[in-house]
């Protein structure tokens, strides 16, 4: 499988899906740190893919999703943004809706 294939898989079968540094237990970066802090307040279960255990990944996904840097939160199948966005979505209240609708949608697809 090329990466670009391992990536589309990932994102095809993950609802809620965290590109980071480092793992939710221990994130390796203050910007994956923030953004798990976030997401998980959500309250939902989600996946994640350590880019630094992955290094191949870490070099196509950025091409592949127009977005240079990480993290990347990809929710549906669409990117959402990286930290900065995550963490005003929050804010904002925007977060935990589309978290918690993508969740319930593949509960229903159970
Ligand atoms: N402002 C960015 C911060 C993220 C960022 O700058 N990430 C850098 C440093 S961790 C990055 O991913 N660089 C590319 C790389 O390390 O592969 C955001 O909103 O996500
Ligand atoms: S690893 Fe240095 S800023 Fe993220």
């Amino acid at each position: 499988m090329s990466t670009v294939e391992k990536i589309q898989r990932q994102i095809a079968e993950n609802p809620i899906l965290l590109y980071m540094k480092g793992s939710p237990k221990l994130p390796s970066c203050g910007f994956s740190a923030q953004a798990v802090q976030a997401l998980s307040a959500c309250g939902e279960r989600f996946a994640f893919v350590d880019i630094l255990q992955n290094p191949d990944i870490r070099a196509e996904l950025p091409k592949y999703a127009n977005w240079p840097t990480f993290p990347q939160l990809w929710v549906d199948g669409e990117l959402v943004g990286g930290c900065d966005i995550i963490i005003e979505m929050f804010q904002r209240g925007e977060l935990q809706p589309l978290i918690k609708e993508a969740a319930e949608k593949h509960k229903e697809a159970e």
